[in-house]
């Protein structure tokens, strides 16, 4: 896992947008591609939840010949974001002040830090021109926010998400913070990295699969079959799997962190209307709803593109739900088949 991953440090400090100023700040991404002469053919796959820099590990569908993201023609780059576990900047970065990890005492983060942290790197990375801006449910808001922010960016492809995050959304992850912060280990934060609320996180996890996917995934997936002899239903013992496997790999600070990351997106905030600010994104736009997604439901996507001046709404079908974005690679890449296809036709240089 995250094979081929470079961590570097910020060559300016990074500043969040509640004020906090770190002097030092490490960035893990990977790439994959030539930058070319004029430095503009960069693409920008942006990350969700759990997931890291090896793009390559969890959108294998999206990067390859002709897909959203083509190494033989593209820059392509992932940053992981701050606040996450897997090599940037986070909660167990060392704060210079103490010497000792920051744990609970990590500031907060926000959508609109996570976008201004990786527009830092991509300078430093030399990159002058984005094509395009990609990512699903967490990686789609920061995609968002990059339109707004980053005067390169050219086009972008929105999986999953909304203009804002809904009380909905914000009520599922508060449900799941508390598990990991009920956990008699949760320490108000202040936990050792070897012995966190395992069982908290696992618990998260499973809450989250349950909103990831549907009840027809799990009609046909595990009707009400049993796992064992006691009495344990398939569903469960799949549950109990998926809340294991994410504690093994994931911190819970970095959930907490990300998450309510995630509860501050709205693109609207201290800026004016929905309607002003999406108004002004003029690249092209393609935004992708999947039909079974109770999480971030379509009508939020199809919102979302009738707000965007050059904005395109396309639905892909599936029993997944909300994780289908990782999963239903042919129906993506129709669509953002077509999306390049119409970009040919249509300048995407206006901002
Ligand atoms: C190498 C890495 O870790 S890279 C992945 C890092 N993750 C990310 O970047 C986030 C994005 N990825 C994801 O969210 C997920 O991986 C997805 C959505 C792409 C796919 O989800 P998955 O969990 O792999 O698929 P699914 O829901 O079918 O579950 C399959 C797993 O459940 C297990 N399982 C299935 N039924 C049961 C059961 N009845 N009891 C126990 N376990 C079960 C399977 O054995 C399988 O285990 P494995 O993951 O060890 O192979
Ligand atoms: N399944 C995704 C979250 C879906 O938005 C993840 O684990 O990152």
């Amino acid at each position: 896992m995250n094979q081929g991953i470079t961590i570097t440090t910020l060559n300016k400090p990074f500043i969040t947008e509640s004020g906090h100023r770190f002097k030092r700040a490490e960035a893990a991404y990977k790439t994959w591609g030539e930058l070319n002469e004029s430095a503009d053919n960069a693409v920008v796959i942006c990350h969700a939840l759990t997931g890291h820099a090896a793009a390559d590990e969890w959108f294998p569908g999206l990067i390859g010949p002709g897909c959203a993201a083509d190494p033989e023609e593209d820059f392509i780059v992932c940053i992981n974001v701050p606040g996450s576990c897997y090599g940037s900047l986070g909660p167990w970065s060392v704060n210079p002040e103490s010497g000792e990890p920051w744990r609970g005492g990590f500031p907060e983060i926000t959508i609109r830090d996570m976008v201004r942290f990786q527009m830092q790197l991509l300078d430093q990375l030399g990159v002058k021109g984005i094509k395009r801006v990609l990512g699903g449910s967490l990686g789609g808001m920061q995609a968002l926010e990059f339109c707004i922010l980053d005067e390169r960016v050219r086009s972008a492809i929105l999986m999953a998400m909304g203009k804002a995050h809904t009380p909905w959304a914000i009520g599922i992850s508060h449900a799941q913070r508390a598990a990991i912060m009920g956990d008699a280990d949760w320490k108000g934060g202040f936990y050792d990295r070897e012995k966190g609320p395992a069982g908290g996180i696992a618990a998260a996890r499973m809450m989250a699969m349950i909103t990831y996917r549907t009840p027809e995934d799990y009609n046909r997936k595990f009707g009400r079959k049993l796992q064992n002899e006691d009495g344990q239903f398939q569903v469960e013992s799949y549950l109990n799997y998926q809340g294991q496997k994410l504690a093994k790999r994931f911190d819970a600070l970095s959930y907490i962190i990300l998450t309510k990351a995630m509860d501050t997106h709205d693109v609207s905030r201290n800026r004016g209307s929905f309607e002003e600010v999406l108004g002004r994104v003029k690249i092209p736009v393609q935004v992708i709803g999947i039909d079974s997604d109770h999480l971030y439901p379509v009508p939020e996507q199809k919102e979302l593109a009738s707000l965007l001046p050059n904005g395109r709404f396309s639905k892909i079908t599936s029993d997944f739900g909300h994780d289908a974005f990782l999963i239903e690679w042919e129906q993506m890449n129709e669509v953002i088949r077509e999306f390049k296809e119409s970009l040919k036709s249509a300048p995407i240089n206006a901002k």
